[in-house]
Order: structure tokens, then C-alpha cells, then sequence
């Protein structure tokens, strides 16, 4: 397919997509360098040392902080963050008394995992909580993401978007010129990274730039994924009944003290809560339309078994996940609805017959939601507790209604923008608003997280 720049080859075939991510010819880095120049607006000599230089297939720098970022989102690395994460969204919900109403749910689930994300990154120094209107600003960006990538004067045709990511960054700015990111509380991503950045003398200015990347990244699909997972359970009392009995046993009460805390153990969604799960990962195949982007360094061939292309060096590869998660042909008639038990292990549905078995198989091959290859998503670990330690109180201890007290209605999905990942509520839908009320016999309970195996 010839597009504005450059030729591009779309793959839809699962094998392929993921040969296409394994593949050493093929890569993301030059897509990034764009993204940083035209996203994140840095100086041009910081992106002359991120560019590729001849010959070779990456830049030095660019395999340092990807190998920092990477490593700082596995182990204790991990386990840290999320618990921080965890204990910023425990303040916000211990903080509702009996019943809260919000005009907006998207809104408020902005709010409250933008800064319980940020207060996991940034420490007691967080640019977002001493800043609140900075939550507005980064969603102000996120908006026009795509007039930022195109380059039209974004500062003339999307002003507010443009001052958005200004104040964020600047914002970043002023937070690695006080070292703020040396302290202690800080997570390895945001230390690491800014560190390696610092080691080839990228300047304060242009570490607060590239930051908007990572806060960005860590909230634009986490967010609205919690959005549709939350309506999908509470528009279903079965559901939610059959949820609610999954979380009672990861649940138990916080050891000696006299109030009624109680502590959600994350480390056991996988083992006992799996239609929890499996209505997250049934959201996310739903909503996310991500394209992954790919050059080919050198000529190079792909097969999906039955024949075989050229891709040519420097055309562009897209793996639009949102046409393979919307197959018919490998997720069935129902493709395009929400189907709760989609993902359950095959075990847990029973009588499955072998070609079900088989068919269940080929789907889990057909899932790259978070990518693949060496850019898969570091941040999917993190996403998934965090997502899912929010949605774990606010079902097992909530009611969530629509405001006149009926059940709460889940909006047409729709398909997300062009460069955006998971679909966001827009219009009325966006101003959708709820009560979130404790539940008789959990008026009281005060709410925690742990990590134990
Ligand atoms: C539901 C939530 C999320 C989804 C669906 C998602 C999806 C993705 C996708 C599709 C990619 C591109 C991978 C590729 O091209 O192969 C990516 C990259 C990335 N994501 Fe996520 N992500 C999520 C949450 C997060 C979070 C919470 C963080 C950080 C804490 C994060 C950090 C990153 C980073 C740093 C990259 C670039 C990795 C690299 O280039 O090596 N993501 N994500």
C-alpha cells in the first residue's frame, strides 16, 4: 500500500505478525525517532544521537534506555511500583464516605489512576500531584496526539493540545533540574532511564521533553481499559455476583489491627480470579485498534506457511492488531461483542471438544495487544495490577449505579482514532456519570493491597 512517505505493507495474518515482530529487519526504532521529533518536539541534537547510524540497526542510546526501561518494570523492580500505585488508589477510595457521586466516570478514573500512576513513577516529588491542572494538560495532548505526529502547526490548529504538552513538559523539566528523580521513592524506570539519557549528555531540557512519552504511555490505554471493564461487570449483576465470589478469596482481613482493614493479595488474579481476567483481556482485544509499526532494515522475506513476500528495505510494515482481534474467522460469529468467558482457560469451560480446543489455541496466537518482539510491553505487568487492583475494590466493595439508582448502561465501544490504542468514550458518553456507593457490610472496610504468593 504507497502512503504519503513511503510504501507500507499491512500484515493481518497471525503467523506473520509475529514473525514481523521477532524479526531483526524489521524496526521500531526509526518510527520512534519520528514519534520523538514530531510528538515530543526535542532538540536536534538529541536526535541526531538517537537516529540510526549507517549501517548499523539501532542506536546505541536508544538500546541502553530501552534495555533500562525494560528491566526496570520486572522483579522487585515491579512488585514496588505496583504497590505504590496500589497505595495511592487505597487513599482515594478509603477517602469515600458511604456514597460519592461523579458527573463523569471517565473523568474520575482519570484522575485518580493519572496521579496513582504518576505518584508510582515520580515519587513524593510528582509533578501531577502538586500540580492537578497538569491531569488536564496531558489529556488536553492526548486528544490531538495524531495533529502532533502529522505535524500540522499543531500550536495553530490545536492550541490547547499544544499548550497542554508545553506545561507538561516544562513541568519535567523543572523536576530533573531540582534532581528530584535521584531520590529514593522514585521509580527505576523514570531513575534509569533520565540516567542514561544523562550519561550521553541529552540536556534538562530535552529529559523533560522525552518524559511526556513515558507518563503518556502509562496512561493513554490503562485508563480507558479500566473504563470499559468496570461498565462491562457492573452492567451485569451475574457478573458481578460471579466476580464478587472470586475476590472473597484473594481477600482476607489486614492482620491485627482493630479497624476493619482488608487486603486485596494482587499476586493471586491469575490463579483465582480468572473471569476478572478474562474480562480484562476481553475488553482489551475489543478496544484496542493499536497499529504496530515496523521499517525493514534490509530485503527481507515472510511466510505464513502457505506462501511467501518480499518486504523491501525501507518501506514500512503495519500490524494493525485491531483488524486481527476482530476476525471472525479466528474469534468466531461473536467477534465484534463482549463475551465475559472468551478468554477462560479452556479447563474452567468444560466440554470442550478437540477442534474447540484447537480453535482456542489459534486465538491465543491471534492476541498482541501489548505487541511484540523486543518492544513488547514492559508496562503490561503493571498495567494489569494496577487495572485490576482498582477494579477489585470497586466491585467487591461498591455498588455502581447509573445516577438514578438502575443499573449502569455500557456505550457502543466504537473504533479508536488513528495512533490512539484503546478506544476512549467521547460525548455524552464521556460525560457518563455514576454512584459509587459501599455496599451493605462493607460500609466500614478500609482497603490495602499486598503482593503474596
Ligand atoms: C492496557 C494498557 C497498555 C496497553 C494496551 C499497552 C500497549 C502497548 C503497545 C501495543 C506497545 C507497542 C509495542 C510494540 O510495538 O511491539 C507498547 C509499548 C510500550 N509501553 Fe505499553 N501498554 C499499556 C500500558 C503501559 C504502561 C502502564 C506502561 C508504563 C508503566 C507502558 C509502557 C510502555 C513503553 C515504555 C513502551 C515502549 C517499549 C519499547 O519501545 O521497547 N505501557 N505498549
Amino acid at each position: 500500500m504507497p502512503l504519503l512517505d513511503a510504501k507500507s505493507y499491512v500484515i493481518t495474518s497471525p503467523v506473520m505478525c509475529q514473525y514481523a515482530f521477532r524479526s531483526k529487519d524489521l524496526s521500531f526504532e526509526p518510527h520512534m525517532v519520528e514519534f520523538f521529533q514530531r510528538m515530543l518536539n526535542v532538540s536536534d541534537a538529541t536526535i541526531s544521537l538517537l537516529k540510526i547510524p549507517a549501517g548499523e540497526k539501532e542506536a546505541s542510546m536508544l538500546r541502553e534506555s530501552s534495555k533500562a526501561i525494560h528491566e526496570s518494570l520486572t522483579g522487585e523492580n515491579l512488585h514496588r511500583t505496583n504497590l505504590k500505585a496500589l497505595e495511592s488508589i487505597s487513599l482515594i477510595i478509603n477517602g469515600i464516605d458511604g456514597c460519592f457521586t461523579s458527573d463523569s466516570l471517565f473523568r474520575w478514573l482519570r484522575l485518580t489512576l493519572t496521579l496513582a500512576t504518576s505518584d508510582a513513577l515520580y515519587g513524593s516529588q510528582n509533578p501531577f500531584r502538586i500540580n492537578k491542572s497538569l491531569i488536564e494538560s496531558l489529556w488536553d495532548f492526548d486528544a490531538h496526539v495524531i495533529s502532533f505526529i502529522m505535524g500540522i502547526f499543531p500550536s495553530f490548529f490545536v492550541p490547547k493540545a499544544h499548550r497542554g504538552r508545553a506545561a507538561v513538559q516544562a513541568a519535567f523539566t523543572e523536576y530533573f533540574k531540582n534532581g528530584y528523580d535521584l531520590q529514593p521513592d522514585v521509580s527505576p524506570l523514570v531513575h534509569s532511564r533520565a540516567a542514561c539519557y544523562a550519561k550521553y549528555g541529552i540536556s534538562l531540557s530535552d529529559l523533560g521533553q522525552l518524559e511526556l512519552a513515558i507518563v503518556h504511555v502509562a496512561t493513554a490505554n490503562a485508563i480507558p481499559t479500566t473504563f470499559w471493564t468496570l461498565l462491562f461487570i457492573a452492567s451485569s449483576p451475574t457478573l458481578t455476583s460471579l466476580i464478587r465470589h472470586e475476590l472473597l478469596t484473594i481477600t482476607k482481613p489486614s492482620s491485627g489491627d482493630p479497624e476493619r482493614e482488608i487486603d486485596i493479595n494482587i499476586a493471586k488474579f491469575s490463579s483465582h480470579c480468572p473471569l476478572l481476567v478474562s474480562c480484562y483481556r476481553e475488553v482489551i482485544r475489543l478496544g484496542n485498534s493499536n497499529i504496530g509499526a515496523r521499517r525493514v532494515m534490509t530485503d527481507t522475506t515472510i511466510t505464513d506457511g502457505t506462501s511467501t513476500y518480499l518486504l523491501k528495505a525501507g518501506c514500512n510494515v503495519q500490524i494493525p492488531s485491531g483488524v486481527i482481534h476482530m476476525s471472525e474467522e479466528t474469534w468466531g460469529p461473536n467477534a465484534s461483542t463482549f463475551d465475559a468467558r472468551r478468554f477462560l482457560d479452556p479447563n474452567l469451560k468444560g466440554n470442550m471438544t478437540a477442534k474447540e480446543r484447537e480453535e482456542d489455541r489459534q486465538r491465543k496466537k491471534a492476541y498482541f495487544p501489548f505487541g511484540g518482539g523486543k518492544h513488547l510491553c514492559p508496562g503490561r505487568n503493571f498495567a494489569f495490577a494496577e487495572i485490576l487492583g482498582l477494579l477489585s475494590v470497586l466491585v467487591l466493595g461498591f455498588d455502581i449505579r447509573a445516577l438514578d439508582g438502575g443499573l449502569v448502561e455500557v456505550p457502543k465501544m466504537g473504533r479508536s482514532g488513528v495512533a490512539e490504542g484503546m478506544v476512549k468514550p467521547t460525548g455524552k458518553d464521556l460525560e457518563m456519570g455514576v454512584r459509587i456507593e459501599r455496599r451493605r457490610g462493607w460500609e466500614d472496610a478500609i482497603w490495602g493491597f499486598v503482593s503474596e504468593q
